[in-house]
């Protein structure tokens, strides 16, 4: 994937500007920096959610250049799961609802349940799982339809230490197979062929001069 001259402006502050990468096959990037530095900007605006005041990212492969959003996972701070439904329900929704991008290998909601240790879950309601289930329920989605790009903003936050080793082991597992992933973090996270990109903050922009004093 490419993300070129990729910039953030919200209101007077520039976000960060001229953030510029290339991930091939099988690597991955975190992005680190104080709260409120610009890392979940920087996601969103990759993947188009949010409007970059300059630049682009997408996703390449054999068949030419795609729209970052179409061939990416995103999972965000929330969980993105209806706490009545059940899990297995849950799961079905996000499989059917998303379908596999070209090449897929995705897997069964079994076996999906079973990778984030939630295999006796299926038919319990979401809103019954703890904090840290429900992480990692969120993490199972990504299996049940294939993407092969992963932004994750926080993935590990509220995980404990083997939960937190499980995520990494999916991820792994994920680029082992010539997936990318990019990982907005606060805690130094094992995975292979990683990158480092350091947010430092907003910066204040010169007040316009075409406007009246204190607007
Ligand atoms: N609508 C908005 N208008 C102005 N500023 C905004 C707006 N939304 C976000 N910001 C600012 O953008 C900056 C970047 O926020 P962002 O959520 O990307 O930070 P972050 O690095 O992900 O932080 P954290 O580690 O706390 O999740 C913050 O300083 C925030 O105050």
């Amino acid at each position: 994937m490419n993300a070129e001259n990729l910039s953030v402006r919200r209101a007077d502050r520039l976000i960060f500007s001229g953030l510029s990468f290339v991930l091939k096959q099988g690597e991955s990037l975190v992005f680190t920096g104080p709260n409120g530095a610009g890392k979940s900007t920087a996601i969103r605006a990759a993947l188009g959610l949010l409007r970059p005041e300059t630049g682009s990212a997408c996703f390449e492969d054999e068949a030419g250049r795609h729209p970052l959003g179409a061939a990416s996972h995103y999972l965000g701070h929330l969980n993105a799961m209806k706490r009545e439904l059940t899990v297995g329900e849950n799961l079905a929704f996000w499989r059917d609802f998303m379908g596999d991008y070209e090449g897929g290998d995705s897997v069964s909601l079994e076996d999906a349940a079973d990778a984030v240790g939630l295999a006796g879950a299926l038919d319990l309601p979401f809103g019954y799982l703890s904090a840290g289930q429900k992480r990692r329920l969120a993490f199972a989605r990504l299996l049940v339809a294939h993407r092969p790009v992963w932004m994750l903003d926080e993935p590990t936050a509220s995980l404990d230490v083997a939960s937190k080793v499980l995520i990494e082991d999916i991820v792994n597992r994920h680029l082992a197979k010539g997936g990318i992933a990019i990982i907005a973090t606060h805690e130094p996270l094992a995975l292979s062929n990683c990158g480092e990109l350091g947010f430092s903050g907003p910066v204040e922009l010169a007040a316009d001069p075409f406007l009246p004093e204190g607007v």
